[in-house]
């Protein structure tokens, strides 16, 4: 029997839509431990499920929430560029390993050129029109990289800045968080990355939609880890009082506990609620759903290969992954963290012009190697609180990083006055669109948006 008839029971009560009571409990916790969410509240709405709700006023440009994800990943290809922490995503190591490893990663360590070909293009440089340093780095930020005439560094200054051998000046002034290393030797953070599970990354016909897997079996093996944790500690205590039933039934109630966080998150299935392409015609919508079913199950398939665990089976069922899956199609915000690269380079950049032409000689090469010096991180992540807001195509707030928001957790900004006990509301499309194009983005979304503003306009 497959696991999704072996635990159909099971798989419902995983499934089964939260209490308002527990949903209360639970956001009520969440808030208290959270320090910049102490203005809001989550509460049932009155039409769409349940809201955010204003506990105090906020005026325009105040941070109504700072949210911690629950789960979120760097996209794959993001990696070569930044070395981010796998946890609060901030840029970690140092200013000379971030550029190091870059151009590493890019293959321009590989070869080897002669220095006097640095020198010459430095000193090219140096002796230029005096043109803004701005002008020049706005350039190589709109070049697309094969337009870039790059000039690699020598494979030893490559490795020195990687080796965090040479020090770049000024760059003390942008400190980072060390380096650590997984415990566990794995030198991924996540000991869902095995080889098995890495066909997951390269699977050819999974395209774009790699990375929502590989968030999955974060989402799940999170569960399971706490599981584990929960499960022990049980033992513990059970032990202390000299209980000799060491577990008995309560192995699923554990697990159901696990799973709380995500069983608070509003989900469809993945193949049920998918967006439906431009290129697809709605005759063919019936397969394209099938054909999306068929890619999670090839992707679950990969996944128990590499890390089933027997004790929590249900959550390996097509039903659940589906509903996680989907559960991130319908709530994911995007993920992104400013590069301290740019901050440096913008730094330099700034120096008065005597010191600035002395630091360029050491800088410029480095720059000019780069294919683009202002990459951010970027990935995708869940956020318990904010994706608790419902849409308005005329918002009270929007999702919004400050200069010093430099790790992965969301910043809601109010774009007006949000007075108390008002909903506080955010877009999910580009509200400046015409009605009939919101319309058509937010069918996507599975509804036909209410506001104020869709029945004015309609
Ligand atoms: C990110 S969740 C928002 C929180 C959700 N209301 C809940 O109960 O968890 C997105 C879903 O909320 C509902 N929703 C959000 N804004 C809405 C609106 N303006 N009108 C109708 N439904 C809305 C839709 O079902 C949408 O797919």
């Amino acid at each position: 029997m497959d696991i999704d008839s072996q635990f159909s029971d099971q798989i419902s009560l995983l499934l089964e839509p939260p209490s308002h009571v527990e949903i209360q409990e639970y956001f009520n916790e969440l808030i208290t431990f959270n320090k910049h969410a102490n203005g809001i509240q989550v509460k049932p709405t009155n039409h769409y499920g349940k809201g955010v709700f204003a506990e105090m006023d906020f005026e325009e440009g105040d941070l109504v929430l700072k949210d911690q994800m629950l789960v979120g990943m760097q996209h794959s290809a993001n990696k070569v560029d930044c070395l981010v922490c796998s946890c609060c995503f901030r840029f970690i190591g140092s200013i000379e390993l971030q550029i190091g490893r870059r151009l590493y990663l890019q293959g321009l360590g590989s070869e080897t050129h002669c220095s006097d070909m640095v020198s010459r293009h430095c000193s090219d440089m140096v002796s230029s029109d005096g043109s803004d340093m701005d002008d020049h780095l706005a350039s190589q930020k709109c070049s697309s990289p094969s337009s870039i005439n790059k000039l690699p560094l020598p494979t030893e200054t490559v490795e020195s800045l990687m080796h965090e051998k040479l020090a770049l000046p000024y760059s003390n002034e942008f400190p980072l968080p060390s380096v650590v290393n997984c415990p566990g030797g794995c030198k991924e953070v996540y000991y869902f990355l095995q080889s098995q599970c890495l066909k997951l990354l390269y699977c050819a016909k999974c395209g774009e939609t790699n990375d929502i897997f590989l968030l999955a079996a974060k989402a799940i093996s999170s569960t399971i880890l706490k599981y584990k944790k929960l499960k022990a500690a049980f033992s513990n205590e059970k032990m202390k009082n000299n209980i000799s039933d060491v577990l008995g039934n309560h192995n699923f109630s554990l697990l159901l506990k696990a799973w709380k966080p995500i069983s608070m998150g509003y989900k469809k299935r993945w193949w049920d609620c998918i967006f439906l392409p431009d290129d697809v015609d709605t005759s063919d919508e019936a397969a394209f759903r099938m054909q999306i079913r068929q890619l999670a199950f090839e992707s679950l398939e990969l996944l128990k290969a590499a890390i089933l665990d027997e004790e929590c089976l249900p959550l390996f069922s097509l039903e659940i992954y589906g509903h996680i899956i989907g559960m991130f199609e319908l709530n994911n915000l995007d993920l992104v963290v400013a590069s301290p690269v740019e901050d440096y380079f913008l730094h330099i950049d700034d120096l008065p012009e005597a010191r600035k032409k002395e630091v360029e000689e050491i800088t410029r090469p480095i720059l000019d190697a780069l294919e683009d010096y202002s990459i951010c991180c970027q990935g995708t992540a869940f956020y318990p609180l904010q994706s608790c807001m419902n849409h308005s195509c005329c918002p009270s707030a929007k999702a919004f990083k400050r200069e010093e928001d430099r790790d992965g957790q969301a910043a809601i900004l109010a774009c007006r006055s949000i007075k108390k006990g008002e909903e506080v509301t955010i877009s999910y499309i580009d509200e400046d669109l015409e009605l009939e194009e919101r319309r058509a983005l937010l069918a996507d979304y599975g509804f036909n948006c209410k506001c104020s503003r869709c029945i004015e306009e309609a």
